[in-house]
């Protein structure tokens, strides 16, 4: 792991009843997390629920406006977050590299977390076969000299997957990172993350999503949101539940879990009750 870690023990990350503000209004209230290495989190909701706001956070990239957030045992607003995010594996679907670098010159910008490559440093021959190594896990070995402007989503995805591990980061931040994927490209996405997380027991992952189906098998806890807030927050089996979810989303949705997997489906006769119910109680009203 990388030589500089702050924090070599305990929990990774620590937020403790932390809000967020924004021009008055409240996108975070009262959330609290800890995430502990080898954890793998989910974080669900409804567009504009907090998640990326969150995400934001853990990721040192924003601070909260009451409340700690602690990333590798510093505290949020008391140190200097570039040095932080240097451990923070970071994934942003919207990369802007618009060169032609190569994938693996891609995953080797990781070392600088910069867009292009530094061309005042040369990577080292371990620095190679780790990028190389990375590749591997991330399936893309075939198309390690394709061209960045030539790859699909799909495969940039797992490009910058590779990218953001190449510091050999503690703490792995995937913003919704299946969008746009086909059926196919999920999968292989979905199965490179399970690899990767059995290969590195000690990697601990936040993954911000509002589809089940893109949760990976090896998901270990969840936290959902509803409009800032915190619906439901622990191990997995517990808290992706057809009952909580349905309180998060606000909807009656059935949950269900086969080969590890997590399928959502709209709950028809709950929503006929539901519509029942709220209609009874409109007549009664009147
Ligand atoms: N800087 C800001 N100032 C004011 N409001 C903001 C700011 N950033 C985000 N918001 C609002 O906060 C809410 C939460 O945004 P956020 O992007 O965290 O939601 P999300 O759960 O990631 O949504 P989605 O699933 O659509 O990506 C949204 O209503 C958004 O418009």
């Amino acid at each position: 792991m990388n030589s500089a870690d702050p924090a070599p023990h305990g929990p990774l990350l620590h937020a403790e009843d932390v809000d967020v503000v924004r021009e008055g209004r409240y996108l975070l209230r009262g959330i609290s997390l800890t995430i502990e290495p080898g954890q793998h989190w989910a974080v669900l909701g409804a567009n504009g629920a907090g998640k990326s706001t969150l995400l934001g956070l853990l990721g040192a990239v924003s601070h909260p406006t009451r409340g700690v957030v602690r990333v590798l045992g510093r505290q949020l607003g008391r140190v200097d977050i570039r040095e932080l995010r240097a451990h923070l594996g970071h994934v942003n679907p919207r990369h802007p590299l618009r060169s032609p670098l190569t994938v693996r010159e891609v995953v080797l910008t990781g070392l600088t977390n910069s867009i292009e490559l530094d061309p005042r440093r040369k990577p080292t021959a371990d620095q190679l076969a780790h990028a190389d190594e990375l590749i591997t896990t991330l399936g893309m070995t075939r198309r390690a000299e394709a061209a960045w402007t030539t790859l699909s989503q799909g495969e940039r995805g797992r490009a910058l997957i590779a990218r953001a591990l190449m510091p050999q980061p503690r703490l792995l931040l995937l913003d919704e990172p299946a969008t746009g994927l086909d059926l196919t490209a999920r999968e292989q996405l979905l199965s490179s993350l399970d690899e990767l997380r059995e290969k590195h027991p000690e990697l601990a992952s936040v993954l911000v999503t509002h589809h089940l189906e893109e949760l990976p098998s090896s998901t270990t806890h969840a936290l959902l949101l509803r409009e800032g807030e915190c619906v439901g927050r622990g191990e997995v089996a517990e808290i992706v539940t057809t009952e909580l979810v349905s309180a998060c989303f606000e909807h009656p949705i059935r949950i269900s879990r086969a080969d590890g997997r997590w399928a959502a489906r709209a709950d028809r006769r709950s929503a006929t009750t539901a519509a029942a119910t709220a209609a009874a109680a409109a007549v009664a009203v009147a």
